[in-house]
């Protein structure tokens, strides 16, 4: 058989979810309501009113399920903590939600598998939303600065890989301006303000980072990105094509790796939301702080053509690739591109994909199976393209495939399943797709046959 990509020896091959996606428990050993929880529960927000309540059991079964990473193989499981596990109030710290994730993490380390730890997975405490609206309220860094150092006191060296925030993009534009996700506003200028502050918060939870000198432990944040293409040559489409990058990608990346937001954004932003009176001196330097790593969250790519009247001056149009079940295009090559461009760009520091995979229907055959063969294409396509980053010298250090079981998938509740694991939620059974099988020779060998 020949090898069609061979991945370096120290590559770390993971797997990732989050705590609100999974956990369940959500009234257990002291944690309180996230916006989440009150989302989920709002008339009409998530698919059939489905919410994260029971999720997967995680909270119980988690023994049971780094079992399941130890017989996949993984080297790497990223998860998420649940900040209203560990200040179900503001100031009010609970040992007993810690409790947990030192547990979790000792189960880890048992079986050798190195915890991957993001601070922030959009399940913010209520008690932070109702002051001021959460991410609005510039008094947020505060809070999330004190639940970050509460976590590395706590968890500190025990967690190699720490990540800041998952999709500040999400947390921010979907959930203050687009109202897909919680807490579901739909103001412009709120979301600009959210995505000030949580990347304040970034920059300062990776300072405090740094004054505590944890040993082996290395700090970034992981963003969603998605390469923007015009529809054609035009010179129309190619500007839509930039404002549609700068609206997903450099409104972000530029802050953390420039220290500036983007000009033209800023420019076109400004007829939109007035002044940018909530940019404070020093916050750019703050939010630019040196970090050691950039996660990368990958599914798809963006397909646009001008449209005067859209606010981005961008309308999407469909690819002619095959379709996920999220109705995303499937585009491997469109991750060789972004990876690229990331290296030419903005840093050469170590990357991680720290999401990529693929929804599609699942369903239990005969004999007890889940055959996901068009999961495993997906997940093939997409290492063969970061192979080729590779082969040409590109800093990838890692690939976790989102995600490790079937799960909440926010507004879509559990319709979606992106597991490499099925999740019976009658039984709270799980059982290994093909994809976790063909997952696990990956890993042995380093590489994929075709
Ligand atoms: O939608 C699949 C996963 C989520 O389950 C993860 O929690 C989240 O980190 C994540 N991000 C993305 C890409 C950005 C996106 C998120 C939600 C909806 C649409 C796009 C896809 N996913």
């Amino acid at each position: 058989m020949i090898k069609l990509a061979k991945f370096p020896r120290d590559f770390v091959w993971g797997t990732a979810t989050s705590s609100y996606q999974i956990e369940g428990a959500v009234n257990e050993d002291g944690r309180t309501p996230s916006i989440w929880d009150t989302f989920s529960k709002t008339e009409g927000k998530t698919y059939k009113g489905h919410t994260g309540d029971v999720a997967c059991d995680h909270y119980h079964r988690y023994k049971e399920d780094v079992e399941i990473l130890k017989e996949i193989g993984v080297k790497a499981y990223r998860f998420s903590i649940a900040w209203p596990r560990i200040f179900p109030e503001e100031g009010k710290y609970n040992p007993k939600g810690m409790d947990f994730y030192k547990k979790l993490i000792d189960e880890l380390q048992k079986r050798d598998i190195v915890p991957a730890a993001t601070i922030y997975h959009w399940d913010l405490p209520q008690w932070a939303y109702d002051k001021g609206g959460g991410w609005l309220n510039r008094e947020s860094i505060k809070w999330y600065v004190e639940y970050a150092t509460k976590l590395f006191e706590e968890l500190g060296d025990a967690i190699p890989l720490w990540i800041t925030h998952n999709e500040p993009w999400c947390s921010s534009i979907l959930s203050y301006g687009i109202g897909e996700h919680a807490p579901g506003h739909k103001n412009y200028r709120e979301a600009l303000i959210a995505a000030h502050h949580i990347l304040l918060s970034h920059g300062e939870a990776v300072k405090a980072f740094r004054e505590m000198n944890i040993k082996g432990s290395k700090i970034g944040i992981t963003l969603n990105l998605t390469p923007a293409y015009p529809a054609s040559e035009k010179e129309e489409d190619k500007l839509a094509a930039q404002y549609a990058d700068g609206f997903a990608n450099r409104w972000f990346l530029d802050p953390i790796f420039k220290g500036n937001y983007p000009e033209d954004m800023m420019e076109l932003y400004s007829k939109i939301i007035g002044e940018f009176d909530f940019i404070k001196e020093g916050d750019l330097e703050t939010i630019s702080v040196p970090i050691d790593f950039l996660g990368v969250n990958y599914y798809t790519r963006s397909i646009v053509k001008y449209d005067e009247d859209s606010m981005l001056k961008a309308e999407n149009v469909p690819g002619p690739g095959k379709r996920t079940e999220m109705g995303w295009e499937i585009s491997p090559e469109s991750l060789y591109d972004l990876l690229k461009r990331l290296d030419r760009e903005y840093t050469k520091l170590p990357m991680y994909i720290t999401e990529n995979g693929a929804a599609f229907k699942d369903e239990v055959t005969e004999d007890g199976r889940v055959h996901d063969d068009e999961r495993i294409e997906y997940i093939k396509e997409h290492l063969k393209a970061a192979a080729k980053f590779i082969g040409e010298g590109g800093n990838l250090k890692g690939y976790f495939v989102w995600s490790l079981m079937d799960n909440f998938e926010w507004a879509h509740g559990y319709s979606k399943r992106f597991g490499i694991v099925y999740v019976d939620y009658t039984t709270q059974k799980r059982i290994l797709k093909d994809s976790a099988l063909w997952y696990k020779e990956v890993i042995l060998d380093d590489g994929i046959e075709d």
